[in-house]
């Protein structure tokens, strides 16, 4: 699990943990972790580190005085080291030991150019003091740095993000690697920031990283996390252990919805699925799928919406789906039909452009800042909201932190990958986890699947390949002792 936190977060466990150690030390230890990651990259890309040229990109504040410092470590070691002013003065006593040490400094050229061989980059222009976007001249040199294709080893960040939120609305650094301290931040784990960053190494620098408790932290999946907590079926489990979905998706106009919805909970390891939709998708999977059954009766979960276009009596349907107390998925064109409030243990699986209908706002809010965007939807519904898209979010009454789920390759992005996606959640809710974990998990087991398949694989061939993912994902489980 990688956990991140905001800016302001970070700052008052930076403070905290100052009172106990004094405020250089922790710059201290950023360097030394940045040194090390640098010189590690250097070996991998030059094979040594005497005789390489290390160009260190340096703006006003500490991110500059992490570069700085490092650099001097750096030139110690034998690597040439030359700083560059890109944003006012640059850090004093991080300046003054890359001098002693034998670095030099010099101006940010007019043409955005840098001269003389360079190895490998340091953006050490803006940290979590950053604002989004880079002033023009220092825009030009990072294009002209990306343009040239050296390595870049990003301080903290790529400068030019939005830490808090993984916005990137101007230009930005591109980085290979990423050296944060401490604890992962927003940007990290969402795109587009996330796209920019490269593999993120995380430094320990002393910070108690501990607190859950308000509203500023980020919980990200990894597929370890997942293997661990997916619920396999075990010696004594039956087909009610496992859940019994009810599916009410697709319709006439749209019946693919209805089928895919059906691969996506079949293949996710539903004890059983009842298909209880419309007629053309029911005589579509009584084709395909004979296990399903048509027949009302016994129900675990449901999933409703997908597919149901401009179907009249939605209201009812979600309403009859309320009085029967169970969980559910709602999805695509049922979110238009939902009452002002919702049990926690219902999920809500809107993209942006449906998030955006569902709060009365456009679209470019939502993207804007989809953090904030997941959390009010969940906390003006009452209900678990699952974000779709590039990050997947996922937003719960029931805590203050925003799950993110395991990232996927960007062809998942297809018509019909989300009514897939809603089956999945739906079997999850069926076997009886919390609608926060099914959304977590059912994102996720989606994006590795599709990460483990060369694609485009169309939706429900890739709802085909879970079973191989669950397999090996047991295996890993297994392997990591994981108990259940
Ligand atoms: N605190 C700690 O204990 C530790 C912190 N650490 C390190 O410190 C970093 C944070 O340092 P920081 O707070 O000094 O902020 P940082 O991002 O370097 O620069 C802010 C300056 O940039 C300016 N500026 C901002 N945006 C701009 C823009 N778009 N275009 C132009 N200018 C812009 C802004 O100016 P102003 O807002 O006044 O206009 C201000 O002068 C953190 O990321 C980590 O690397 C580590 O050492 C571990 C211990
Ligand atoms: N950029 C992206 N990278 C990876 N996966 C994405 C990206 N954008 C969307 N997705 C995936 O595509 C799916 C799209 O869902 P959605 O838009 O609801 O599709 P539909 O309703 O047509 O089935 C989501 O499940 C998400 O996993
Ligand atoms: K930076």
């Amino acid at each position: 699990m990688i956990t991140a936190a905001t800016a302001d977060t970070v700052r008052e466990l930076e403070r905290r943990t100052m009172l106990d150690v004094g405020d250089e030390v922790l710059m201290q230890r950023a360097a030394a972790g940045l040194a090390a990651a640098v010189a590690a990259e250097l070996r991998r890309c030059a094979g040594r580190l005497h005789g390489t040229a290390v160009t260190v990109l340096v703006g006003p504040g500490d991110n500059g005085g992490d570069a700085l410092f490092a650099g001097a470590r750096l030139a110690a070691r034998g690597v040439a080291v030359r700083a560059v002013a890109c944003l006012g003065r640059p850090h004093a006593a991080g300046l003054a030991a890359l001098l002693a040490a034998g670095g030099r400094l010099e101006d940010l050229p007019d043409d955005g150019r840098l001269r003389g061989p360079v190895t490998l980059v340091v953006d050490g222009v803006l940290g979590i003091g950053g604002r989004p976007g880079l002033p023009e001249a220092v825009a030009r040199l990072a294009a002209a740095v990306d343009d040239a294709g050296w390595p870049v080893v990003a301080v903290d960040l790529p400068s030019g993000i939005d830490a808090d939120t993984g916005a990137a609305p101007g230009a930005a650094f591109r980085a290979d690697r990423t050296v944060t301290f401490g604890v992962h931040k927003p940007g990290h784990l969402l795109e587009p920031a996330r796209g920019r960053c490269g593999a993120v190494d995380l430094v320990d620098i002393g910070l108690q990283v501990t607190s859950d408790e308000d509203g500023g932290w980020l919980h990200g999946l990894e597929e370890d996390d997942l293997a661990r907590a997916w619920p396999y079926p075990g010696p004594a489990s039956d087909k009610y252990a496992r859940g019994v979905v009810g599916l009410d998706a697709g319709s006439d106009e749209y019946p693919g919805a209805g089928v895919l919805a059906t691969y996506g909970a079949v293949h996710a390891g539903a004890g059983m699925v009842r298909f209880l939709g419309a007629d053309r998708p029911a005589d579509l999977v009584r084709g395909l799928l004979p296990n399903v059954v048509f027949s009302p009766g016994r129900v675990q979960a449901h999933l409703l919406g997908s597919g149901w276009g401009d179907r009249p009596d939605g209201a009812d349907a979600v309403a009859a789906a309320l009085d029967t107390g169970l969980p559910a998925v709602v999805d695509a064109d049922g979110l238009r039909f939902l009452p002002d409030h919702l049990p926690a243990g219902w999920l809500l699986t809107p993209h942006a452009g449906e998030l955006a209908r569902l709060l009365d706002r456009d679209r470019g809010w939502v993207t804007a800042d989809p953090l904030r965007a997941v959390r009010e939807a969940a906390a003006r519904t009452g209900a678990t909201v699952l974000l779709k898209g590039a990050s997947q979010l996922v937003a719960t009454p029931e805590h203050g932190w925003v799950g993110v789920a395991v990232p996927g390759p960007a062809w998942t992005a297809q018509a019909g990958s989300g009514d897939v996606l809603g089956g999945i959640c739906a079997t999850l809710l069926a076997a009886g986890l919390p609608a926060w974990q099914a959304a977590l998990l059912g994102a996720s087991v989606q994006a590795v699947t599709a990460r483990h398949h060369p694609g485009p694989l169309p939706p429900h061939a890739l709802a085909e390949r879970l079973p191989e993912t669950l397999g090996r994902l047991e295996a890993r489980s297994r392997a990591l002792g994981a108990t259940r």
